[in-house]
Order: structure tokens, then C-alpha cells, then sequence
């Protein structure tokens, strides 16, 4: 069965609704330029709920050390989603500073896209494929861009790997039969204005990836 991330979530009813779903992943971004923004300490006191229910994700970009400590200590995420231009070094150094397991997005447009995620393999939990923002985004992720999912057909990676970017609930089900992804992320997707969650469309999402 197909493993969902939900991410961005910032409310408890909303957080409920993607756990009470069967979400595999629930995702907090702490990054101050997203409408889903959650500093390190409201991100642990919402995500309090979720602990040994799903795998609680910290989203971020580029982050410093200090940051990355503060979400280490404070939030103590089972996972770091890097969503920005990190490398593999510095994704090592992150797993070190931190303890939690590596997620590593990389933005996808064409077939050559690809040669960095074969680096990559090695270093991380889980690979993450997701749409290159539009030219000028103030945001590497989470603005509902998608590629082409034939791209990935018959790849094979290490660990479980996601396909992210411009999924909703009508179009799940035919991202995953097409990638064949083991797992799927979904933010602005499950949304009625940016960073405003539904918890409706996180059950459709939900069971509409269930049945894909
Ligand atoms: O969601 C955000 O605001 C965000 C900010 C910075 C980096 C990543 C972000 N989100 C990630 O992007 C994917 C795809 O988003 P969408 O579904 O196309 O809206 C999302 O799943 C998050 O992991």
C-alpha cells in the first residue's frame, strides 16, 4: 500500500483528520517565507498528538546549524526533510547534528533531473521527487507544481521514495499507477487557500491514494 505524507498541516483538527486518514507521515515547515510556517515550538506543541502514530516530518531549507538544533531539541522530528540546495555532505552533517533520519527533496523537470538523485541514494531514508517551482517562486516546494510522472516509471531507489508536487484528490490515484511511487506528499493539494488545510480533502486524498 501506498505510504502518505501529509505536510503543512498548522491546526490540530487538521492534523487529526490526516492521522485519523492513515497517514504514514505528518509534516510540520519551518520555513518563514510559507503560508505553513510553525516555529520550532508551536511546531512540538502541535505535534505533540502525533507521536508514535505517524512519523513526524520537520521541513527545511537550508537551515543553519542553530536551527537545525532548536527543531532537533524542541520539535525532535523522526525525519528532516531538506527542501532546499543542500548536498550530500551536508545532508551527513545534518543526520549527525540532529539524529533524525534524512529526506531529501530534489526538483524535477526532465529526464536528467535524475543523475543527482543516483548521488544522492546512498545518503539518505527516503528520496523525494518533486516539481521545480515556477521561475521566481519565493518557494522550492508547496506551490502545487507538477511534473511529468512517466518520468518516473521503472525507476528503482534504495529506500521507499515519494512522488510530491501538484497532488490532490483527483489526481493521486493516477500519479501513483503512473510512477509506480511507493509513497506520495501532498500540501497545497488539501488546501482551500495557501496554508489554509482542509481536513475533507485530506480524507479524499487519503483514500483516494488507498484505492489507487
Ligand atoms: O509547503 C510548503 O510551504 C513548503 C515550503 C518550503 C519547502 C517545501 C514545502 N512543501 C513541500 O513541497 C511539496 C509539494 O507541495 P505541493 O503539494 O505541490 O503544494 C509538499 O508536499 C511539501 O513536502
Amino acid at each position: 500500500m501506498t505510504s502518505v505524507k501529509i505536510c503543512g498541516l498548522t491546526t490540530p483538527e487538521t492534523l487529526d483528520a490526516a492521522l485519523a486518514g492513515g497517514a504514514a507521515f505528518v509534516g510540520a515547515v519551518i520555513f518563514p517565507k510559507s503560508p505553513r510556517h510553525l516555529d520550532p515550538l508551536h511546531a512540538a506543541a502541535l505535534f505533540e498528538r502525533a507521536r508514535g502514530r505517524a512519523g513526524v516530518v520537520a521541513v527545511t531549507v537550508d537551515a543553519d546549524d542553530a536551527l537545525l538544533t532548536e527543531i532537533a531539541l524542541i520539535l525532535k522530528p523522526d525525519l528532516l526533510q531538506l527542501h532546499g540546495a543542500e548536498t550530500p555532505a551536508r545532508a551527513e552533517q545534518v543526520r549527525t547534528l540532529t539524529g533524525a533520519g534524512i529526506i531529501k527533496a530534489l526538483p524535477i523537470r526532465v529526464h536528467e533531473d535524475f543523475a543527482e538523485a543516483e548521488v544522492w541514494d546512498a545518503f539518505v531514508d527516503h528520496l523525494m521527487f518533486d516539481a521545480k517551482p515556477p521561475e521566481g517562486s519565493d518557494l522550492p516546494g508547496g506551490v502545487g507544481a507538477r511534473f511529468d510522472w512517466t518520468l518516473l516509471a521503472d525507476r528503482a531507489f534504495r529506500h521507499p521514495w515519494f512522488v510530491a508536487g501538484g497532488l490532490n484528490p483527483g489526481n493521486v490515484a493516477e500519479a501513483i499507477t503512473i510512477s509506480g511511487a511507493p509513497a506520495v506528499d501532498v500540501s497545497s493539494g488539501v488546501e482551500t487557500a495557501p496554508g489554509v488545510k482542509d481536513s475533507a480533502l485530506i480524507a479524499a486524498f487519503l483514500e483516494a491514494a488507498r484505492s489507487a
